[in-house]
């Protein structure tokens, strides 16, 4: 029986008012649950295709399903309901950067507040716990009351992680999220993604330029150029042949070397 999917993006295309084409009739089935990791070279459309799940990005055709929802005419509440539900992880971590890491991870929760009591920052005792229960949850919780700019990058995007704990999603979406971090690092928050998709069961979409980080914590891997998805397989499908069709004509040698 095939399982009902979470996201189901069907041939959607994005292009932009500039004429620039984001994305071309791609489709795409996530069921709940998943780890999906989307690769593709510096401008085959991955960070298009991750925001058009939470309506950051409009498609120009096709539609987008979210737990069997169409989303793609959702205004006002139902929008702000939906990116609620969805946790969006970036590769600047966009953290307020002066203020603490309570207060940044606080704001994960301002979707379930009124916009009053959020800006005089009235957050519940109970929020407040949650918060730092979430901050434990990436091995963070000793840092409750750390300015954001006092921490390195690794430590700023596992907050960022645990901000978006606190919107309690279904869906994490990470864009880059290790573009700016050291390979240490990236294996620390590689791993709190992977552990909050199998401990919490929070589906997650992953943009990544590193083939080899892709296939070590990926169940799925999806490849996207000049806007077109060109491959979609199982983790246990992979062949290191495979990433040549995404990677091929590559004008880019970081790709390059990233995918090596
Ligand atoms: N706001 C925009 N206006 C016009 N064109 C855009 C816009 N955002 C992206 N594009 C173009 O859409 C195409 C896909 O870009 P996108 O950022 O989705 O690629 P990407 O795979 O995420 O690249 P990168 O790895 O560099 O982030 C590119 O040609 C890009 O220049």
């Amino acid at each position: 029986m095939t399982e009902k999917p979470l996201i189901s993006i069907k041939n959607i295309s994005k292009i932009y008012a500039n004429g620039t084409v984001g994305l071309k009739n791609v489709s795409l089935n996530i069921p709940a649950g998943q780890f999906v990791v989307i690769v593709g070279l510096s401008g085959a459309g991955k960070s298009t295709l991750l925001r058009t799940i939470n309506r950051m990005h409009s498609v120009t055709q096709g539609d987008i399903l979210i737990d069997g929802h169409s989303i793609i005419h959702y205004k006002n509440k139902q929008l702000r309901q939906l990116r609620r539900s969805i946790g969006m992880i970036f590769q600047d971590f966009n953290l307020i950067k002066r203020s603490t890491v309570q207060r940044n991870v606080l704001a994960g929760r301002v979707g379930y507040y009124p916009t009053w009591k959020s800006v005089c920052n009235l957050f519940s005792a109970a929020d407040k716990q949650k918060a730092y229960q979430a901050l434990q949850q990436v091995g963070m919780g000793e840092k409750l009351y750390s300015r954001a700019d006092a921490l390195s990058g690794g430590q700023q995007q596992r907050v960022a992680i645990a901000r978006t704990l606190m919107q309690d999603p279904k869906i994490i979406l990470a864009d880059e999220p290790i573009a700016s971090l050291d390979p240490m690092t990236t294996q620390t928050v590689m791993k709190d993604l992977k552990q909050l998709n199998r401990q919490l069961n929070i589906t997650v979409v992953v943009n990544l330029h590193s083939v080899p980080i892709a296939q070590q914590f990926a169940d799925r891997i999806v490849g996207l150029r000049a806007g077109e998805l060109i491959y979609d397989k199982l983790i246990d499908q992979v062949n290191s042949e495979d990433f040549q069709t995404i990677y091929q004509s590559s004008s880019s040698s970081t790709d390059m070397e990233n995918a090596s």
